[in-house]
């Protein structure tokens, strides 16, 4: 402000989707469709600047990219990348010092567990969709699988939704929706 008054900078959130085992990737991408969990990223991070690995954005699906309605920052040690409609800088910390120049009060890290591992330990928030896979239809981990970073004992599970059980999408797979705050 005109006085000089530091603004605070954003807290910073993880938000990740994860199946059994804590397997948050495999091949580039993620290995099931449960459409209530998208809808979940997007409310969670709607209007909130999201910061995401290369990988990641090259990840989404070209209608996604950028994710609408908020700043997209990409990661990447390639200095001339072209990442149409987002905002390429060369580290998370340049990444968060870019997410910091407005107010928001938010920032998202979405991905990926590179990104996740350099920012976790500077996290207020972590915002984890607990899947688990119906019976009949068993989640083989893979040797490559890409997993989520272990939680730091700092952090405390404030939220799980539903508290008891878990919700059934479409797709067959189960699902919660876990937060954790640091303490
Ligand atoms: C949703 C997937 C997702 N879930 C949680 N809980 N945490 C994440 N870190 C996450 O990964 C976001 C980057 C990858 O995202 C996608 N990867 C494949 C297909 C679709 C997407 N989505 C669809 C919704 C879209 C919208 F903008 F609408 F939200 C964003 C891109």
């Amino acid at each position: 402000g005109a006085d000089g008054a530091r603004r605070p900078s954003p807290r910073i959130g993880l938000i990740w989707a994860e199946a059994e085992g804590g397997v948050i990737g495999r091949d580039g991408g993620m290995p099931w469709h449960v459409p209530e969990d998208l809808a979940h990223f997007k409310q969670v991070t709607i209007g909130a600047p999201v910061i995401m690995g290369r990988k990641t954005w090259e990840s989404l699906p070209h209608r996604f990219r950028p994710l609408p309605g908020r700043r997209n920052i990409v990661v990447t040690r390639r200095s001339d990348w072209p990442a149409e409609g987002a905002e390429v800088t060369g580290s998370i910390e340049a990444a968060l010092e870019l997410a910091a120049e407005r107010h928001d009060e938010w920032v998202w890290v979405t991905g990926g567990a590179e990104m996740y591992q350099a920012v976790i330990d500077r996290a207020h928030r972590l915002e984890v969709t607990e899947l688990r896979h119906a019976d009949g239809d068993p989640f083989v981990p893979a040797d490559d699988d890409v997993h989520a970073p272990m939680i730091p004992a700092a952090f405390r599970l404030t939220s799980a939704d539903p508290i008891e059980g878990e919700y059934v999408s479409r797709s067959g797979i189960r699902y919660r929706w876990l937060r954790y705050d640091r303490a």
